[in-house]
């Protein structure tokens, strides 16, 4: 899919690209979006037989809807070229740039990329690129890693790399990652792209998982890095709207139609003015409404 602002991005879960059961069955567990890793995750000793599973993996595997993206090592390490070439190749929809630091990573990425896709003839531009912001410089340039090409689909925020870099750990209450947070989704929003929040480890600890990603719908994340499929149910949870807000919603795109008609751009509604803003919001509760099982195309509910 190549329309950005509609595609759903509440779920981005890494599969380490060495472990081949997890590679072929990554699909089955309904992520938005499968992320196969070939960094962190992966010993430098099994980085070429991972980037050659994930690529073999791309070439034979049906993972139906779901957004492939793949995290590449760093333009620091002997793998980056091999790791770019092999996964345009395999025509990736997604390549996730960690530890970016710099709008320029990000250029110097998309020429890469573009060679790639002209070398192995895939359609120029047809690859898409994100950044993780994993560091103190990477929160500072944000903004521009986020405006830095017309490719860039989203940033996200690496909290575990990021601590680390901040001399501090992840506390329960998140205050460490505050001006993070709110950076990253600024630069996101200001460049109209998607922004992610970090993992959670602790795969026992499901109050902590539901409170922290309570906490980054409310803020506006689109959706948050994941480590294990448990996670992705809980995710979609906290970002289905309820009924009140479908209802809502509903009557706001019906009254606009209506309005549209009659060639009326504003209109209001049980004494509401609504405009623009209020119909973007109505639009995205029912694209959230649709992929919760909630509506029909049509935006009816559905039988629950
Ligand atoms: C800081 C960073 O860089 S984070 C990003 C790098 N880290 C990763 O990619 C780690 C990804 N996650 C994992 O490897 C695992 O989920 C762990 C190690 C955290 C936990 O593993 P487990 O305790 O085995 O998880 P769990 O018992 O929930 O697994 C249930 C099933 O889901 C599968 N599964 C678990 N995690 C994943 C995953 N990330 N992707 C695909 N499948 C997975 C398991 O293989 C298992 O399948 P099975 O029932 O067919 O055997
Ligand atoms: O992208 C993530 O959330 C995982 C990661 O690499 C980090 O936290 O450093
Ligand atoms: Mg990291």
């Amino acid at each position: 899919m190549a329309e950005t602002e509609e595609r759903l991005r509440r779920t981005m879960m890494f599969v380490p690209g060495n472990n081949p059961a997890m590679v072929k069955d990554a699909g089955i567990y309904g992520a938005d979006s499968i992320m196969f890793d070939l960094e962190d995750a992966v010993s430098l000793a099994e980085k070429d037989a991972a980037r050659d599973l994930v690529y073999e993996a791309l070439s034979s595997q049906d993972y139906g809807e779901a957004e492939l993206v793949v995290r590449i090592n760093g333009d620091d390490t002997p793998f980056y070229q091999n790791d770019v070439r092999a996964m345009v190749k395999a025509g990736i929809d997604v390549i996730r740039l960690p530890k970016t630091e710099t709008a320029e990573m990000i250029t110097s990425l998309e020429a890469d990329v573009l060679a790639a896709e002209k070398e192995f003839g895939r359609e120029v531009g047809s690859t898409h690129l994100m950044a993780a912001i994993e560091s103190a410089k990477g929160v500072l340039n944000a903004p521009e890693i986020a405006a830095a090409s017309d490719r860039m689909i989203g940033i996200a925020l690496s909290a575990e790399d990021y601590t680390t870099d901040m001399k501090t750990h992840r506390y329960p209450d998140g205050a460490e990652l505050e001006f993070a947070r709110n950076m990253v989704l600024h630069a996101a929003r200001a460049a109209g792209i998607a922004a992610f929040d970090t993992v959670f480890t602790n795969m026992d600890d499901t109050d902590g998982f539901y409170r922290e990603t309570r906490y980054i719908h409310q803020l506006g994340f689109d959706g948050k890095s994941l480590v294990n499929p448990r996670q992705i149910a809980m995710v979609n949870e906290v970002y289905q709207p309820t009924q009140a807000e479908i209802d809502n919603a509903r009557n706001v795109i019906n009254a606009i139609e209506e309005a549209r008609l009659k060639g009326s751009g504003v209109i209001s509604m049980n004494g509401q003015m609504v405009d623009r803003p209020v119909v973007l919001r109505a639009q995205r509760v029912m694209r959230l409404a649709k992929a919760s099982h909630l509506v029909d195309e049509e935006g009816n509910d559905l039988e629950k």
